[in-house]
């Protein structure tokens, strides 16, 4: 660093010469993570959060694929936990797929001849996706975590998008309120975590967001039918955020040889933090599964 310049500080003020980080195409620090198995790796997976929260929260999910041997990697989005940016904003949606793409390349001159998963939750289901679809041989296989493919009736009504769009003219900013986590989850340790975690974004979420995240659903629609990589989805039947009729559209949709959609009945929309039940089936499904892939053929099924 010259003499004299200050180093780039984190959002919460800590210098990124501290931290693991890549800088994206805009010349942001990009938080980066890394958890890796005590041996060699077998593969790589890749995790994408969702929006408003950071990679760090995904940590019980890659203790249990460094067991596999996985090597995982993760990044905040931009605008998001230790990562540059202004909360929770985007002016285009790309930007978070752009930057996936450019972690996936980082990692792939660093380990050439490993097999690469990507593991998606939420909206983070919905840039998994459209990365995947920008580089398709580059992935083993996809797992998805009640995915952003079709936004919630409740949340999305065809005035409420019209209002969006027409707001987005002349109040980006204006906010579209926060989302209520005991809604998202019935587990109420995992609720108390989600809202003491000041890595979160808690505030509400803009209308230009709003506005990103719908014309997320509409891409994410023109990439199915063209969808071949093997995806593992989750979707519980009580998801209040991204409504299931999403994961059957896309199961029905990709013409992926292997495609299992295990439905989780009375669930809401975090999986991977909801009761324990729900989580541990979650997590035992998404290891064999993986072992399978690594070792075993394929199949289709929905349970
Ligand atoms: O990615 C999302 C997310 C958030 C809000 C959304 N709104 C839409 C609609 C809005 C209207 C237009 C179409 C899209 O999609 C969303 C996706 N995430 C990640 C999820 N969070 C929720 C809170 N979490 C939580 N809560 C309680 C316990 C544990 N985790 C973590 C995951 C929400």
């Amino acid at each position: 660093m010259p003499e004299g310049s200050t180093p780039a500080l984190s959002p919460q003020g800590v210098p990124y010469t501290e931290l693991s980080h890549y800088i994206n195409a805009d010349g942001q620090h990009i938080f980066s993570r890394y958890w890796k198995p005590s041996g060699s790796p077998r593969a790589l997976m890749f995790i994408v959060h969702g929006a408003g929260e950071h990679c760090c929260r995904y940590d019980d999910l890659a203790q249990i694929l460094t067991a596999l041997n996985f090597l995982v990697f993760s990044h905040d989005h931009v605008g998001h936990g230790q990562s540059e940016g202004e909360r929770m904003t985007i002016h285009d949606f790309h930007i978070f797929v752009r930057d996936n793409i450019q972690h996936l390349d980082l990692m792939k001159k660093q380990y050439p001849d490993l097999p690469i998963f990507m593991c998606g939750h939420s909206m983070g289901g919905a840039i998994a996706i459209l990365t995947v679809d920008e580089r398709p041989d580059d992935f083993s296989g996809l797992i998805l975590i009640s995915p952003l493919v079709l936004p919630s009736p409740q949340s999305a009504t065809s005035f409420k998008v019209f209002a969006a769009k027409l707001l987005n003219y002349v109040l980006p900013n204006l906010s579209l309120g926060s989302i209520d986590p005991s809604f998202v989850s019935r587990n109420k340790k995992e609720v108390e975590a989600y809202t003491t975690d000041p890595l979160v974004y808690h505030g509400g979420m803009k209308v230009s967001f709003g506005v990103q995240l719908l014309n997320a659903t509409s891409r994410v629609e023109k990439a199915l039918p063209l969808f071949k990589v093997p995806v593992l989805l989750f979707h519980g039947t009580l998801d209040k955020l991204c409504d299931i009729r999403g994961s059957h559209v896309m199961i029905d949709t990709i013409q992926s040889e292997e495609k299992t959609l295990k439905v989780y009945e009375g669930a809401f929309h975090a999986l991977h933090k909801e009761l324990p039940e729900v989580t541990s089936s979650v997590f035992q499904e998404i290891e064999s599964w993986l072992q399978q892939k690594l070792g075993g053929t394929g199949s289709s099924n929905i349970v």
